[in-house]
């Protein structure tokens, strides 16, 4: 598996290794011992798996707060996405900062966000499927969100998202202005 650093501190971008074959390929898209050989020793507990079927659906900027926060190690398995990571760690150098990907299930390519970021992604393609594993369980009254498209943060969504589908919780999400983080970033 290659690993590369990002530019905020933990968020890292993965690409585990396709054995190619006359049928196709095979691919161990998560190890526990593999990762934890690189310092990566996360429990995963739950599996998600979203449809977005429309090009420029956006779902974001989520997050959920301790004691539930969730580190998310996150993929696509079909068509492709633009995946986004914001810093809300107080006292991070990078606070309030982001960083995009685009995972796609031609790349492969997954990004391992920690707690205390910000996650959320716009479709590139119709029909996406996104499938994330989650350190900790669902918990709505932990759920939050912040605006996709807030200037203070200034996400380039690589595209004109004034039309973008949302939910009705995403189009409602607060502003990085009112947003109070539970999270307090700590040098490693
Ligand atoms: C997240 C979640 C949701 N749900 C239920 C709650 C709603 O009835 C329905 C849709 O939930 P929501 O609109 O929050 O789904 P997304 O907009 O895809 O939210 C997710 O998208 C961003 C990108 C994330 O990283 C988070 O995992 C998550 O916030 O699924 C569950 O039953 N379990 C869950 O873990």
């Amino acid at each position: 598996m290659e690993i590369s650093k990002t530019k905020l501190d933990g968020v890292l971008l993965l690409t585990p290794k396709r054995h190619g074959d006359a049928r196709g390929y095979f691919c161990e898209t998560w190890n526990k011992a593999r990762m934890a050989e690189q310092g990566l020793d996360y429990d995963f507990v739950q599996d998600n798996q979203s449809l977005s079927a429309e090009v420029g659906t956006v779902r974001g900027l989520h997050f959920q707060s301790p004691p539930h926060a969730q580190a998310k190690l996150v993929r696509c398995g079909r068509g492709a996405l633009l995946d986004v990571a914001v810093d809300i760690r107080k006292g991070s150098p990078t606070y309030g900062q982001w960083i995009s990907e685009e995972l796609s299930a031609e790349n492969g390519r997954q990004l391992l966000i920690p707690e205390g970021f910000l996650h959320g992604f716009i479709t590139l393609m119709p029909d996406t499927e996104i499938l994330y594993k989650c350190n900790d369980y669902y918990s709505p009254e932990c759920d939050g969100a912040v605006r996709f498209d807030d200037p203070d943060i200034g996400v380039d969504w690589g595209s004109d998202t004034s039309g973008a589908t949302l939910s009705t919780k995403d189009a409602n999400a607060q502003s990085f202005a009112d947003f109070n983080s539970p999270f307090e970033w700590t040098a490693s």
